[in-house]
């Protein structure tokens, strides 16, 4: 072996010594290539530096904001609590009511409610009430400040009356949740006094009861001057119902009760109903079964969900069913309301709710015995023509203290034929024509009522 062959490595060895130095120079050229590379592209280009910087700002942002957008979404869901106030919902009207008289709230976007109050001598006023309008309105209730939206459902309309539905929207905190409950009840109570002394008719408007126009002042019992005693029959029985719910209840009887007043027109049958209803504290739901589109459902449904404390009244029962027929008569031919779509609703399956219903008919002949049977119409009063007490009485009520001449007017009506009648409307009529003149009155009934 040669000296020189010592200081050769073996062939493998060197090659592969001189590929890994040929690897690593080759790595560090590359390295040093892309530094130089990132150094020429992102250091020295201005416009992929301040890119970058751009992006992870970018991203922080993005990331911070997400993290606010779901930390906020948890601190509203544990410090803040909703109350959505649909517009199908009672309390809709008297909340909007009470925030439009609430003094501690401000509101930028306004909606005016006008309405028209009748007094006791007839003149009327016009009143307007500014209420919060769609948008957000805020309130301080007890305390508490309430952020109140008004939200209009752009698409959806209420078909019965072509209204858009509404939402209100109250946001306080969890803590004050409370008084969500207290705020309507208040609200309520204020829609209650409004009506105090009033008796609210209610008529049908779709499948639910709206009010028609204004509350109306309660007329007195004592103004409807029906034959002795009874008024105060009825009175007594209606009473008697009212306070006896647990008698009906412990012995599962539907907790109903039907009564049937039936005679000629104009005996005061309509005006001692909503006499006894003021008297009573009750509203009353008015439906004509001959209206038009009124069907099966919509009759049950409205006889199911009647208000609270009212009496549901059904006029002249008779005109729309006939011995089980619709009647064609008198154009009475567009309600879809079968006979015994009729009974059922009257039969109130559905309702455990105290329910007094009057019905009213000029022909009770024409009633057909399903109806009349007990349980639909439990009692039945027939309320005629003036009787010479109801004459002495009315005399006396439109002509106070003018004793001789009623003695004078009583004198004449009793010499009229038997067979002969006048209506307490007519009656009525007579005495309003002669206001001051009393004579004039008793000489019109000479020639009305022979
Ligand atoms: N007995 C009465 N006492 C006082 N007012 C009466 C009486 N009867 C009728 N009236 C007056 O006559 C008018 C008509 O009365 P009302 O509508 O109550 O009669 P009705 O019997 O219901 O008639 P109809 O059968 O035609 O519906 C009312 O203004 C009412 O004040």
């Amino acid at each position: 072996m040669s000296g020189t062959d010592s200081l050769i490595p073996p062939s493998t060895e060197v090659e592969n010594s001189v590929a890994l130095k040929t690897d690593q120079v080759e790595n560090n050229t590359f390295s040093s290539k892309a530094s130089s590379l990132f150094d020429e592209v992102v250091k020295k280009n201005p416009f992929f530096a301040a890119g970058g910087g751009l992006m992870i700002l970018g991203s922080a942002l993005a990331l911070a904001r997400a993290g606010i957008k779901s930390g906020s979404a948890f601190a509203y869901r544990q410090l803040l609590i909703d109350l959505e106030i649909p517009s199908k919902d009672k309390s809709y009207l008297w909340f909007l009511q009470w925030v439009g008289k609430y003094p501690n709230r401000s509101s930028r976007q306004l909606s005016v409610e006008t309405s028209f109050q009748q007094h006791d001598n007839g003149s009327v006023t016009t009143n307007f009430q500014f209420v919060p309008g769609p948008g957000r309105h805020f309130i301080k209730y007890k305390g508490a400040y309430m952020l109140i939206r008004r939200e209009r459902s752009g698409k959806m309309v209420d078909m019965t009356n072509g209204s858009p539905f509404e939402t209100v929207t109250l946001t306080t905190l969890y803590r004050d949740r409370d008084l969500f409950k207290e705020l309507l009840m208040e609200a309520k109570e204020l829609a209650t006094k409004q009506n105090e002394g009033k008796t609210v008719i209610y008529t049908s408007w779709g499948p639910e009861w709206r009010p028609f126009g204004q509350p109306k002042s309660k007329r007195q019992l004592s103004s409807v001057i029906l034959d002795e005693s009874i008024g105060d029959k009825i009175l007594e029985d209606v009473k008697d119902f009212m306070g006896n719910g647990d008698w009906y209840f412990d012995r599962g009887i539907p907790y109903r009760r039907g009564y049937l007043l039936h005679g000629p027109p104009g005996s005061g049958k309509t005006s001692f109903i909503q006499a006894l209803a003021g008297h009573l504290d009750y509203n009353i739901c008015i439906l004509n079964l001959a209206e038009a589109n009124l069907t099966d459902d919509r009759l049950n449904h409205l006889m199911n969900h009647i208000p609270e404390r009212s009496i549901l009244l059904l006029e002249d029962v008779d005109a729309a069913f006939n011995k089980r027929e619709q009647t064609n008569d008198q154009g009475f031919n567009n309600s879809g309301v079968t006979f015994s779509g009729l009974l059922n609703a009257l039969d109130g399956v559905t309702s455990s709710e105290e329910t007094i219903t009057f019905m009213t008919t000029n022909h009770p002949e024409k009633l057909d015995a399903a109806i009349l049977r007990p349980g639909r119409i439990d009692f039945k009063q027939y309320i005629g023509n003036a009787t010479l007490y109801q004459m002495e009485k009315m005399f006396l009520k439109f002509y106070p203290n003018e004793f001789e001449k009623c003695q004078q007017f009583m004198e004449y009506c009793k010499t009229v034929d038997k067979k002969s009648h006048i209506s307490t409307a007519q009656l009525q009529g007579i005495f309003v024509m002669n206001k001051n003149d009393c004579d004039g009155s008793i000489e019109m009934i000479k020639q009305v009522y022979k």
